[in-house]
């Protein structure tokens, strides 16, 4: 019963699967190699995160795999539909990083809005007087309470988001393929919780009111959600932050709208040409830039190490 991780997994799921008699490998095997090695080894449930492609030469060469795991929300990096018509099962983990990447939506717009980012890489390399005139320039920052959000794609994520802003003291605002009205509940510390109902409205009605858009939609087929014509419908120093799937926007329509301070800033998990970005994008100064670290926290890794091992021995009846 092998098991190979080849993007790693968190050890919640090695001890879990391990417990059940799985032998899991957490070796990482080059995309080239995999074919080879899955078929010597005979392994039968290959589990990754985002790096490991795996494509019909994967699942029509690899006969002994029987489940395909992905530890994280996205399955742009699997032929899943193929994979499911060859009979072999897909899963992922819908649930368990939704709070981490809500928590980094907001760890970009306080960096922005104060300019965490700029600062981190100034302050260390200037002199007294650079340090004034910093100060000066950073004496600009704003609030996010009692400002306008609006969340493109209200799923697991886009709700989670809203429950953190209305805590903020955010008014939210959300664009949606589902129209209708999302109740979220937010709940406190103190286990007290409260029912909050947002409408979902038209996408262009979302640009033209918020002040910080955050974007969580899978990744588009049909090309960039916001180009030039979204930018122009925004409002004037908006902030946009990008925690999805890089492509979802046009990055030179952003740094356009960056430069021309149509855009006040941008936080960005996710870009074109990962793990590359582009040279506009890793020095412009108004970015926040993070290497798609949206899932990686230790609780969110903790929790889908065990929902695969879950899923695993649900599906191999391994108990
Ligand atoms: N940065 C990171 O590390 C991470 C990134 N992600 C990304 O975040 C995305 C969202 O995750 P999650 O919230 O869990 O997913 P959900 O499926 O719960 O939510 C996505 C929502 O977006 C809606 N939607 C899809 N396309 C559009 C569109 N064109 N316009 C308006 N709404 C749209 C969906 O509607 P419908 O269901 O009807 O299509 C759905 O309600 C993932 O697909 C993944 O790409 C996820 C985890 C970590
Ligand atoms: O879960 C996802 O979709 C991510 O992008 C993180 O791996």
């Amino acid at each position: 019963m092998k098991v190979l991780a080849n993007d790693g997994l968190d050890q919640s799921g090695i001890d879990s699967l391990t417990e059940k008699g799985f032998e899991v490998i957490t070796k990482k095997v080059s995309q080239d190699s995999l074919v080879d090695y899955i078929n010597e080894h005979k392994i039968r449930t290959l589990l990754v995160r985002s790096a490991t492609q795996v494509r019909k030469d994967i699942i029509d060469h690899c006969p002994s795999l029987e489940i395909i795991g992905r530890g994280g929300v996205g399955m742009d990096n699997i032929d899943v539909d193929y994979a499911r018509e060859k009979g072999i099962h897909v899963i992922n983990t819908p649930s368990a990083s939704s709070e981490s990447v809500a928590e980094l939506v907001f760890a970009h717009l306080f960096s922005g809005a104060r300019f965490l980012q700029d600062s981190n890489r100034k302050i260390p390399l200037v002199g007294d007087v650079e340090f004034a005139k910093l100060k000066k320039s950073y004496a600009a920052g704003i609030e996010l309470r009692g400002k306008t959000i609006g969340i493109i794609g209200m799923g697991r994520i886009g709700q989670e988001v809203a429950r953190i802003a209305l805590g903020l003291g955010m008014r939210v605002v959300a664009a949606d393929n589902n129209v209708g009205r999302a109740s979220i509940k937010v709940k406190f510390y103190n286990n007290q919780f409260i029912n909050v109902d947002i409408e979902t409205e038209p996408l262009q009605q979302v640009l033209k009111h918020s002040d910080f858009i955050t974007l969580h939609v899978p990744a588009q087929k049909e090309g960039y959600m916001i180009g030039e014509p979204e930018f122009e419908i925004m409002k004037d120093g908006v902030a946009i932050i990008n925690c999805s799937r890089g492509g979802v926007i046009d990055e030179s329509a952003l740094i356009k709208a960056l430069d021309s301070e149509k855009v006040r800033f941008a936080g960005l998990d996710v870009f074109i040409n990962e793990p590359t970005p582009s040279k506009e994008v890793l020095n412009h100064s108004k970015i926040s830039l993070t290497p798609h670290t949206g899932a990686s926290t230790l609780e969110a890794q903790d929790r889908i190490g065990l929902s695969l091992a879950e899923q695993i021995s649900s599906i191999l009846q391994i108990h």
